[in-house]
């Protein structure tokens, strides 16, 4: 059992992954407290799947360890206390809803078959409808709801909201977030869409090249942070304090996003506190050009990039 047991819902330390061709995940350490819900983001091939992966214990580490709930994850199968939301939400499209429904309770020891069907009832998805025939919103709701039958402590999804329209993914987002609120449950999310995470997470995880890139509490990461513009010109301005992420000029103004809450601009700029939005486009960013992957004092020359 680790010492962060009571703290963290989830662990690595040095993790590392590596497939025929080559490392899919290296040198990944990080923690995901409890209770709470963390996003995993990063560009296509980042390792993001192959970390939910090793997380559920579908793979198992080349090196290093991964911990779920304090237990070694990787030997003997997905966690009691863990439930997966796969990418594609496999569900058997010829069974009705209430069919698979009672597939989950014949096929998991941990099942709460009122709580699920519960969740499909609110979900409006009629209990006698075939998977088949169901929309892309209401099949994620069902294959939610048999996740969450097994009364998780802890659940990973990998973009649940793909393939949904924008009132499907709120939807699905209140629901998920009425039974965190209800149950306190752990949740690592995973999205390409940076917006359907703003005020939902307060944990982000960022992957790049299989690396974390970023880690730790969003309050606290956006905080660290600053957003200074300031004229195009002044680009080769430096600051008294703080690193440049990454910064990028585009016709008029110079745009940098730079780590160090103390950071004073030159005069005629100005500083604002990024959103999740803009610090994690500079994090995705600046690991997309390593050149630009720049922790020197801001007074170096700026990477621009095509705006
Ligand atoms: N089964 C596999 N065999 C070989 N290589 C793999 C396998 N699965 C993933 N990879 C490789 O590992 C790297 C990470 O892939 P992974 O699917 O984990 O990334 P991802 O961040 O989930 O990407 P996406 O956002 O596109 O879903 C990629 O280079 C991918 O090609």
């Amino acid at each position: 059992m680790s010492n962060t047991e009571d703290t963290e819902a989830l662990s690595a330390e040095g993790l590392g992954k590596r497939y025929k061709r080559g490392w899919a995940l290296q040198d990944c350490s990080f923690g995901l407290p409890r209770g709470r819900v963390s996003a995993l983001i990063g560009p296509n091939g980042a390792g993001k799947s192959t970390l939910m992966s090793l997380a559920t214990g579908l793979l198992a580490p080349t090196s290093g360890t991964i911990r779920v709930l304090g237990d070694v994850s990787g030997r003997g199968g997905t966690h009691p206390r863990l439930a997966f939301l796969a990418q594609d939400k496999p569900l058997y499209r010829g069974f009705t809803v209430e069919e698979m429904l009672r597939a989950g309770r014949a096929l998991n020891k941990r099942w709460d078959h009122a709580y699920a069907r519960s969740l499909v009832d609110a979900a409006g998805v009629p209990a006698g409808a075939r998977i088949s025939t169901l929309s892309g919103g209401q099949r994620t709701r069902v294959a939610l709801a048999m996740a969450l039958g097994r009364r998780p402590e802890i659940i990973v999804l990998d973009e649940p909201l793909a393939d949904l329209d924008p009132l499907a993914r709120e939807e699905v987002m209140q629901a998920l977030m009425q039974e965190v609120a209800e149950t306190g449950m752990t949740v690592l999310l995973s999205s390409h869409v940076l917006a359907d995470l703003d005020g939902i997470c307060d944990h982000l995880l960022l992957l790049a090249g299989g690396r974390v890139q970023l880690a730790g509490d969003v309050e606290d990461l956006i905080a660290s942070h600053r957003v200074v513009i300031g004229p195009r010109s002044g680009g080769e301005q430096s600051f008294s304090s703080g690193t440049v992420v990454e910064s990028r000029l585009t016709q008029r103004q110079t745009t940098a996003v730079v780590r160090g809450a103390s950071t004073v601009p030159p005069q005629g700029w100005e500083a604002h506190e990024p959103t999740l939005e803009e610090l994690a486009m500079a994090y995705l960013r600046s690991s997309r050009q390593p050149s630009a992957q720049d922790t020197r004092p801001m007074g170096h020359e700026s990477a621009e990039v095509a705006a």
